[in-house]
């Protein structure tokens, strides 16, 4: 089997993050969930969710549907990088995407839900696809869609092919050629404890010459930007005009008019070029000048994280064969 789905940006103005349709249940009912490769949880906004805490989000009702079933005493509590967080009770029902069916994936179902999800109207929950290590569901933890679809899978995959300010894909059994060009560069990823984790070879700012030092971090759909050490991030904003590292606005930012270089980094032999546009990520407060920059630094995460500014500029194959390992092509 295979499956596939469209990966939309939630503002079409800023790739904060992007939702794709899933069906739930008997009858299916839809929801739009943020897929993120850095956490192994799937929960949703349901009928457990106070009203309180619902702002427009679609829910998932598992009274409503025939094949749902309580997984009786288990329950999940998750914050993610920002702070944001949720926690509840789990049922199994039959689940979709894209047309790849799962029956009996655990949906976890939001009994409480931090503010940053409530205001988020576009996201109806999240699909983790870490790997299951990750998952929080107690006394059992429970496998991603990822880990419960592979049986079915010609091939143990999903690709990501994010894009800047449209639509994309996520495609799960199967590398679509047509969606990259020349070759795909493969690299070792360490599971433990988690993520994607893979080491690029290294970064050039614009037109400067290459430093080949390697870079760990992880590969995160969930995560808007690349944050990587700072003595890279502050090479990089040597070069825009009018920078500055902002206490008040947590990140470096600079005139939405000012002129950004290009940003690549490495994966084995492959260059990837994030161009400029993709690096000034949104104006710090609706109609400011100024803006917010698409690479910051990760002094304070402990992790360096390859987010959507990145993904995007590539193709990338999540191999789940044993041993994992991370593909990626340019487009
Ligand atoms: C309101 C809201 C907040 C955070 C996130 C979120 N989703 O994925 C991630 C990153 C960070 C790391 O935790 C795992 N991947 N963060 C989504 C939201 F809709």
């Amino acid at each position: 089997d295979t499956g596939s789905a469209a990966a939309v940006p939630i503002d079409p103005r800023f790739d904060i993050a992007y939702v794709t349709p899933v069906t739930i249940g008997t009858p299916p009912q839809t929801l739009q969930l943020d897929f993120d490769t850095g956490s192994s949880d799937l929960w949703v906004f349901s009928s457990h969710t106070p009203t309180s805490q619902i702002r427009g989000q679609e829910i998932y009702t598992p009274d409503k549907s025939t094949t749902s079933k309580l997984l009786d005493g288990h329950t999940w509590s998750i914050t993610y990088g920002d702070g944001s967080a949720s926690r509840g009770n789990v049922y199994t029902d039959n689940f979709t995407v894209g047309g790849l069916a799962v029956a009996s994936q655990a949906i976890q179902c939001a009994q409480q839900v931090s503010s940053s999800f409530t205001t988020e109207e576009s996201i109806d929950g999240l699909l983790g696809l870490g790997f299951s290590t990750l998952n929080t569901v107690n006394p059992a933890s429970q496998l991603t869609f990822f880990d419960n679809a592979k049986s079915k899978l010609g091939s143990p995959v999903f690709t990501a092919d994010l894009k800047n300010k449209q639509a994309g894909t996520y495609d799960f059994g199967f590398i679509d050629k047509a969606k990259y060009t020349g070759e795909i560069t493969y690299v070792p990823v360490n599971p433990d404890p988690g993520y994607w984790t893979f080491t690029s070879s290294g970064y050039a700012v614009g037109s400067g010459n290459f430093s080949g030092s390697p870079i760990t971090g992880i590969a995160d759909t969930g995560t808007s930007l690349v944050y990587l050490p700072t003595a890279i991030v502050t090479a990089y904003y040597r070069q825009v005009q009018g920078a500055t590292n902002s206490r008040n606005y947590g990140g470096y930012v600079f005139p939405c008019s000012a002129t950004l270089p290009p940003f690549t980094f490495g994966v084995g032999e492959t260059k990837f070029t994030i161009p400029a546009s993709y690096m000034s990520y949104a104006p710090v407060t609706d109609g400011s000048s100024t803006c917010f920059g698409g690479l910051q630094s990760s002094s304070g995460i402990g992790v360096n994280i390859w987010g959507d500014v990145a993904l995007k500029a590539a193709f990338v194959v999540f191999n789940g064969a044993n041993p994992p390992t991370l593909g990626w092509a340019t487009k």
